[in-house]
């Protein structure tokens, strides 16, 4: 078997709080293999975005590692090779939308032409229109459409999708299942939390977040 693209390790994690302390993930194992979608289901509050952000590298485990291509994310950290779609978008307002799905290609390279990889992607994901606007100009539903965008526009070898159809309405939810679709083809290892059927529906292998671990979905 060849070693997953992402292997999460005993994870714990708790969050100190006056009101008392949650302890969110107690031991949690986990492996993705590139080419792999994995959708995380979970009641809200169960812990989906906290994992997301140990995955993703932004938060620390209280004790357990994850693993990048076999090497701890603790020791390299994976900016350059896993993006994230976080809840919160996180779009820059001072920048177009094209300007915003740019940004990681600008970051790091990958040998291809800038403008023609954003309008291939905004052109997928139904907003090419929407190009030389600004974040605050364009709706929410949108605005996470240019985020998905911008996550996936440098090849990202992992993508961590927090709730990746939260804002979307029917005609716009089959774009961002072809792409999330499209870039576990092309290799990449896709995460997406979500508690969305649809996605569920299209995913290589399906999980649920209960009591700090993961276990089988019930389908
Ligand atoms: N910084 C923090 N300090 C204290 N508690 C926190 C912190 N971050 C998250 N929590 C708590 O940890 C738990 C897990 O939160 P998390 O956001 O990961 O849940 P979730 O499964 O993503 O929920 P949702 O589906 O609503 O997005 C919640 O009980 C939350 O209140």
């Amino acid at each position: 078997m060849t070693e997953p693209a992402l292997r999460a390790v005993g994870l714990h994690r708790r969050f100190a709080h006056p009101s008392g302390d949650v302890e969110v993930l107690r031991g949690l194992e986990l492996q993705v293999h590139a080419g792999e979608l994995t959708t995380v289901a979970g009641r809200s509050g169960s812990g989906k975005s906290a994992l997301l952000a140990l995955l993703g590298g932004f938060d620390s485990p209280d004790s357990g590692a994850v693993y990048l291509d076999g090497v701890p994310i603790s020791e390299a950290p994976p900016w350059h090779t896993c993006a994230v779609l976080p809840q919160a978008l996180g779009l820059a307002n001072e920048l177009t939308v094209a300007e915003n799905v740019a940004l990681p290609l600008r970051l790091r390279p990958t040998g291809e032409d800038i403008g023609a990889r954003v309008r291939e992607l905004l052109g997928a994901l139904g907003i090419g229109e929407l190009a030389e606007r600004y974040p605050t100009e364009v709706s929410f539903g949108q605005q996470q459409r240019v985020a998905l965008a911008r996550a996936v526009s440098a090849r990202p070898k992992v993508l961590l999708t927090d709730e990746p159809t939260a804002h979307l309405d029917g005609a716009s939810i089959g774009p961002v299942l072809r792409l999330l679709r499209g870039c576990a083809a092309e290799g990449a290892a896709v995460i997406a939390a979500t508690h969305d059927d649809r996605v569920h529906e299209i995913a290589d292998r399906r999980v649920r977040l209960l009591d700090g671990v993961l276990t089988a979905a019930l389908d």
